[in-house]
């Protein structure tokens, strides 16, 4: 079949590479002149190797990367839907971009999936209507369904082809149809959704589900610590019950799913209650971080903080919404308090000298203003270390070396990845989440 993926970035390219592998013909567009220009140079844009292998092999096969879209039996939707931050809405734009696209080369009996995360109803009432525009009628003259991706970064290659799978059609043909075409690709089940709009509501339910649980575990984090006791020995131990699994606590929750898709699900509802405030329980995670700062450091003023992490989790190089960019920025623009109220609580003021972020998995980019140094330039001199990403190499650091370059003797282990005992050793002050 021939297929047309609108959108190759991270989920478009993989789905690209995943029908290019299984004998479809397959155009992946995107209008990014310069990712379509590696791709067709042999270099995909990631980290992980098995990804990379799998593109290159769909490269060997029918996956041409292209800035023009082509006609074909197939229109499959892989665009980005961020969310406006204030008003905690999903920017559909690029979807409805994507779909007067699509509206332009859609012929009859072609089929349309949207895999992009969108807010239940995004289907039948925001893309429907703009495919309508092909003077076709879905349903009637194609088929339209939505097929969320539920794929983990990091473990993308065998996720892809193993997950189970939701599709729900706008009508049954469309959602046979789509069935038919994923099922001979993939080794997880295909479940299917009664229609489009619960197809988009369980995908946005399944990211929701977990922004709860880590809430639950980041609240038990704080309450833990007002009784002076470990948070990770307890969740330990309350796990060996056989109904229980609490997840890891941590500096809260970070990525471009995770933090915006709970949002998706009260675009059009009003009853977001206990989802709203896990947001607010996990946002509230770096403040935490700071208290915990404060309590090692007799005061944050002046102090030189370096950053060890800004990735939004461990070894990834993505650092969309990080819990260590909400620190940085947080440390970095800090007003002392006022005067009143510093005198409240013992005359501290919480602005900080300076801040440096080493991070081995984030390059500087100049979209941001954060300079990502050397560990070594993170380390020279500072007052007070705080890992605020789980990447295997920091568990490497040296703490004996790390004590020679640092003026200060505080780490805040927010992740707790590090060995508490053999950083007391070395004299630290060793706080952890
Ligand atoms: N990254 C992830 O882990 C997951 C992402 N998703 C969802 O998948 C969707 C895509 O996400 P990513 O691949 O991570 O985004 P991305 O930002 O990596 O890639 C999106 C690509 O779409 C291209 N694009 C923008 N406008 C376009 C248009 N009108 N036509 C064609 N291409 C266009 C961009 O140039 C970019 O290369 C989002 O809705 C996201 O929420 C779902 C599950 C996992
Ligand atoms: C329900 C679910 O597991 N969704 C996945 C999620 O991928 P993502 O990488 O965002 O999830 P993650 O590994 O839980 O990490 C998210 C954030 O949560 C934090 N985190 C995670 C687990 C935990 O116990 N504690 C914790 O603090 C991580 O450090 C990170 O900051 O969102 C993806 C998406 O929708 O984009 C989705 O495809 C993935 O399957």
């Amino acid at each position: 079949m021939k297929i047309c993926v609108h959108g190759i970035g991270y989920i478009g390219l993989a789905t690209a590479a995943l029908f290019a592998n299984n004998g479809h013909d397959v155009v992946g567009y995107d209008p990014n002149e310069k990712l379509v220009e590696e791709l067709r140079a042999g270099n995909p844009r990631t980290t992980e190797d098995d990804l990379r292998e799998y593109v290159l092999d769909a490269l060997d096969e029918d996956f041409e990367p292209s800035n023009e879209v082509v006609e074909a039996d197939c229109h499959i939707i892989c665009v980005p839907t961020p969310y406006e931050e204030e008003s905690k809405r999903a920017d559909l734009s690029y979807v409805e971009m994507a779909g007067q696209t699509v509206a332009e080369h859609l012929r009859e009996g072609d089929m349309v999936i949207l895999e992009s995360t969108v807010p239940p109803g995004t289907t039948e009432e925001v893309l429907a209507p703009i495919l309508a525009a092909a003077e076709l009628t879905p349903g009637r003259d194609f088929s339209l369904s939505h097929c969320p991706e539920t794929v983990l970064p990091g473990n993308i290659a065998h996720e892809l082809v193993h997950n189970d799978r939701i599709i729900g059609g706008i009508d049954d043909e469309s959602t046979d149809k789509t069935i038919a075409l994923y099922d001979p690709l993939v080794e997880g089940t295909i479940h299917r959704a009664p229609d489009a709009t619960t197809a988009e509501f369980v995908k946005l339910s399944q990211n929701a589900y977990r922004d709860v649980n880590i809430a639950f575990a980041n609240e038990l984090a704080r309450v833990a610590a007002d009784y002076g006791i470990s948070s990770r020995d307890a969740i330990d131990l309350a796990n060996v019950h056989p109904r229980v699994d609490i997840l890891n606590p941590g500096p809260g929750v970070g990525g471009h799913c995770l933090p915006i898709d709970p949002w998706f699900l009260g675009q059009f509802s009003d009853s977001l209650n206990l989802i709203e405030s896990a947001r607010r329980v996990n946002d509230g995670m770096i403040d935490f971080v700071i208290e915990l700062l404060e309590d090692e450091l007799s005061s944050l003023e002046n102090a030189d903080i370096a950053v060890l992490g800004v990735a939004y989790k461990g070894n990834v190089d993505d650092a969309r919404h990080s819990p260590g960019l909400r620190l940085v920025e947080r440390l970095t623009t800090m007003e002392p308090r006022e005067v009143g109220a510093a005198a409240a609580d013992g005359g501290q003021t919480r602005a900080c000298g300076s801040v440096r972020v080493h991070d081995p998995h984030v390059e500087s980019d100049e979209s941001s203003d954060i300079d990502i140094v050397d560990l070594e330039t993170a380390l020279d001199g500072a007052d007070a270390v705080v890992v605020c990403a789980g990447h295997d190499a920091f568990c490497d650091i040296n703490p004996a070396e790390a004590a020679d370059l640092m003026d200060g003797r505080v780490i805040v282990d927010s992740f707790s990845i590090l060995d508490a005992v053999t950083w007391r050793e070395h004299g630290f002050d060793y706080a952890a989440i």
